[in-house]
């Protein structure tokens, strides 16, 4: 496991043991040889990775595609081959220039490209799609590159952030160059910033004429998270970032006041959209937070429905998780222009910077034993514990009420006010231990957590990665421990896996259990109580 800050800087699944030679050629001092090698071990993968130089801003004002030819590229579609571009924007210019200057030309473009692949290289960033801009080395390359506003810079120094983490390096330019994006980067990474700060430069100021920007997230407790790191980035700047309430969705009419910014969730944004109370038609930035939570059945058509609305053809759409299924991947095809599709580690992984534990419990009843006598052991707040429905959620929760220890819920039966109250005292450290449903299982920024209870096995893969991603953020380290009991035991070998491939140890012969589809595992259990059945 990583320790500290490396896994924020360096992405994530690095593995060591496969990777040794690589490790011990990165480490070599010798630069010039280092950068050499390096390169050629990128021009090896070339095969697999498409990297590429910077080149102008993309026209926004008129964008199509540009071209349908499609390679695999690491087993994916992609829309295009972008070395075979960056050589064609080579030949172009260089047909009519003089030969010495073409040279020169060359020499500078390889020289970028050897940059860029070096950076990519070293901090795991893997991009597919045509003439994809150059990474960030810094933050400083903010303002060379991109003149971002001093007041932006300040934020950021602020906040404390001293380098960009690899998915802020890689999708920044790609969206300040006015090019689609699709992003999947670990847990606690720094993607709300990634979408955050282009979309803040890009709009430059605050300006009258209606909604200009859209963040979806998919709940309301995201929703704020966002809006408040939102107004942290902005300090300074006198944008109008508006966050979609409900009273706002039923009664403001947004043609009445000024709004930059709009985060919302999608049943509330379509409640507006339908009400006539806001006009989506001007809106120049689209963020997807959480995607492929959004794309799923359930929030499919109310997403469909503000996309529709926002008919800005110069619009420039994002899609950002930790997790993205094929299935997302094929919609972002269909819904986007020119994409660039950006990779920070391997798709759907868990964190690195996460221990992560399997205890069997045999039964309900052991998982109520397990969980009081850790917490009498060794409690160490704050302790997140997911459970699988808001029933047990409330069964576990009248359990441990009367333990001496500072516990509270979080589930879809309270009011907004109880929910909000109950992340607030989770953040400010006056409950110790938050038992939740998946409702705060994505996208929740709790700041050092430092353990996360699967009290019920996770229903799947993608809510494991993301239910575990609460703890290990931002490089501190984390641990998760997954209770499971005789039912559970076909999807083991699936968690296994995730924790083998986040360099987790994993007992051989779990490694050896049969691998299962792994689709909304969420049997009948047992009520959780210690008080005997009358
Ligand atoms: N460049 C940076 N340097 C240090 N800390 C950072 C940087 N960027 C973001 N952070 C911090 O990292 C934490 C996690 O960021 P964020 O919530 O954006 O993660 P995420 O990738 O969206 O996670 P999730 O997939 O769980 O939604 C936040 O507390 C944020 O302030």
């Amino acid at each position: 496991m990583a320790n500290d800050s490396s896994f924020l800087f360096a992405g994530i699944r690095f593995n060591r043991k496969k990777f040794g030679s690589d490790i011990a050629r990165f480490q070599k001092k010798d630069s010039d040889k280092n950068s050499a090698q390096i390169l050629s071990a990128v021009e090896d993968e070339s095969e697999k990775t498409i990297e590429a130089v910077e080149d102008k801003p993309a026209s926004t004002k008129k964008r199509k595609r540009k071209g349908t030819s499609s390679d695999s590229v690491e087993g994916f579609s992609v829309f295009r081959n972008s070395t075979s571009a960056a050589e064609a924007q080579l030949n172009d210019e260089g047909e009519a220039g003089e030969e010495s200057v073409k040279l020169d030309k060359k020499k500078e473009l390889n020289r970028q490209l050897e940059r860029d692949a070096i950076c990519r290289k070293k901090h795991n960033i893997h991009v597919s799609g045509y003439n994809v801009p150059s990474p960030l080395q810094s933050f400083d390359e903010l303002k060379s590159r991109y003149k971002c506003p001093s007041y932006l810079l300040r934020n950021l120094k602020e906040l404390g952030f001293r380098e960009p983490t690899p998915i802020q390096r890689q999708a920044i330019p790609v969206l300040l160059h006015d090019r689609e994006c699709f992003a999947c980067a670990p847990t606690g990474s720094g993607k709300t910033f990634a979408f955050v700060c282009p979309m803040l430069i890009k709009l430059k100021g605050p300006e009258n004429g209606g909604v200009r920007a859209v963040i979806l997230c998919h709940t309301r407790e995201l929703t704020a998270q966002t809006y408040r790191e939102c107004k942290k980035l902005a300090k300074g700047k006198k944008f109008r970032i508006k966050l979609m309430t409900k009273h706002l969705a039923r009664n403001a009419d947004f043609s009445k006041f000024p709004c930059d910014i709009l985060i919302s969730t999608p049943l509330r944004l379509r409640l507006a959209i339908k009400r006539k109370k806001v006009d989506l038609s001007r809106v120049e930035h689209l963020v997807l937070d959480e995607s492929d939570k959004l794309f799923e059945p359930e929030l499919f058509k109310q997403i469909d429905s503000v996309i529709k609305a926002c008919s800005n053809p110069s619009i420039i759409r994002s899609l950002f998780s930790a997790t993205l299924p094929d299935f997302v991947e094929d919609r972002a095809r269909e819904l986007m222009h020119d994409a660039v599709r950006v990779i920070v580690g391997r798709k759907n992984m868990a964190s690195e910077t996460i221990k992560q534990k399997l205890v069997f419990t045999g039964s309900e009843e052991g998982k109520l034993l397990a969980i009081r006598q850790s917490f009498a052991e060794s409690l160490n707040p704050p302790v997140l514990v997911f459970l699988q429905s808001k029933e047990r959620a409330k069964e576990l929760y009248g359990e441990l009420a009367f333990d001496n220890i500072r516990v509270d819920a979080i589930h879809s039966d309270l009011s907004q006010e109880e929910r909000e109250n109950a992340v607030n005292n989770f953040r400010a450290g006056e409950t110790w231990v938050l038992i939740a449903t998946d409702v705060v299982a994505r996208g929740m920024d709790f700041k050092a957590v430092n353990c996360v209870i699967n009290y019920d096995f996770p229903d799947s893969a993608v809510a494991y990665v993301h239910r575990i991603g609460r703890s290990g953020r931002a490089g501190r380290a984390g641990e998760a421990i997954t209770f499971y009991t005789e039912e559970d035991i076909p999807f083991l070998r699936n968690v296994a896996n995730l924790m083998a491939a986040s360099g987790c140890e994993v007992p051989s012969w779990l490694m050896e259990l049969r691998k299962r589809k792994w689709k909304k595992h969420r049997p009948k259990r047992d009520s959780i109580s210690t008080k005997p059945d009358l």
